[in-house]
């Protein structure tokens, strides 16, 4: 299974729609991968706070149409990043979007963990509830986004809902590279799955990011990762790998679950 991550360099200087558009055609040049994902709020960059209420868009909006259609004219599956959704009923969230290979919407997921304590994306956007799964031919996918990833219940409630590849679209800065690199290892060992994490290039809002988009097979193994920069990351993966290293390797099973609390004497 062959799977492409397009860490899309996001500077304010370039106009939504033309990211859009730029985005659009690297995705049709991917015909022949089976997976293709982008990263984070790539139409305004994950710390640009102050674009997301102006960027925000529906569900079927700007970016779903020009992404269903790069989706069906590559006949690929697109993990087509995240977008500041704007829910006539609610609040705005930050939402990824699956596409099947024609074109149709597969999934989308509410990122969970907002970022940013008591600002930012924390305060202006909303959490999503929903664990979210996709059925590919070759894998299950499990969804989450950037933040998320320091969450360890969250990658074990996807791998016990049968997910099997970890996708992560992101908007992760340099200034915390080591995290990004570490927790996409510990994801993919603790739950014996393929990570694939897919960042940005360039710097937006003022916050340099980290590039260095990384596959991760599910005994930790790193088997690509993204220099710093606009990049293109092309990975073969062997789907079966997962299912192979669970049984080889049974851990999972030996999982204790109901603990009692900790007793404390008076
Ligand atoms: N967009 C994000 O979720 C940023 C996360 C981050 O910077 C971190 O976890 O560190």
């Amino acid at each position: 299974m062959r799977a492409s991550l397009i860490q899309a360099a996001v500077d304010e200087r370039e106009p939504a729609d033309s990211r859009r558009r730029r985005l659009a055609a690297l995705v049709r040049e991917q015909s022949g991968a089976d997976l293709v994902v982008l990263p984070e709020l790539w139409t305004t960059g994950a710390f640009a706070y102050e674009e997301f209420g102006r960027a925000a868009e529906p569900l079927e909006g700007p970016t779903y149409e020009v992404m269903a259609k790069a989706a069906s004219d590559a006949g690929v599956w697109l993990h087509a990043g995240s977008i500041p959704e704007r829910d006539p009923e609610g609040p705005l969230y930050n939402t990824s979007l699956v596409f099947s290979p024609s074109g149709e919407l597969a999934a989308a997921y509410r990122k969970i963990h907002r970022f940013g304590f008591d600002k930012g994306e924390a305060v202006l956007m909303g959490a999503g509830r929903d664990l979210v799964t996709v059925r590919l031919p070759e894998t299950t996918l499990g969804l989450a986004t950037c933040y998320d990833l320091r969450f360890p219940e969250l990658f074990r409630a996807l791998a016990d809902a049968g997910a099997e590849t970890l996708v992560i679209p992101a908007g992760w800065p340099e200034r915390r590279r080591a995290h990004w690199t570490l927790l996409a290892q510990a994801r993919a060992v603790e739950n014996q799955a393929f990570v694939l994490a897919c960042g940005t290039a360039g710097t937006h809002a003022g916050v340099p990011q980290a590039g260095h988009s990384i596959v991760v097979d599910p005994w930790g193994e790193v088997l690509a990762e993204a220099g710093p920069g606009e990049e293109v990351l092309t990975v073969d993966i062997d789907p079966v790998k997962p299912a192979a290293t669970r049984e080889q390797f049974p851990a999972l099973k030996d999982r204790v679950l109901g603990l009692e609390p900790p007793r404390h004497r008076a």
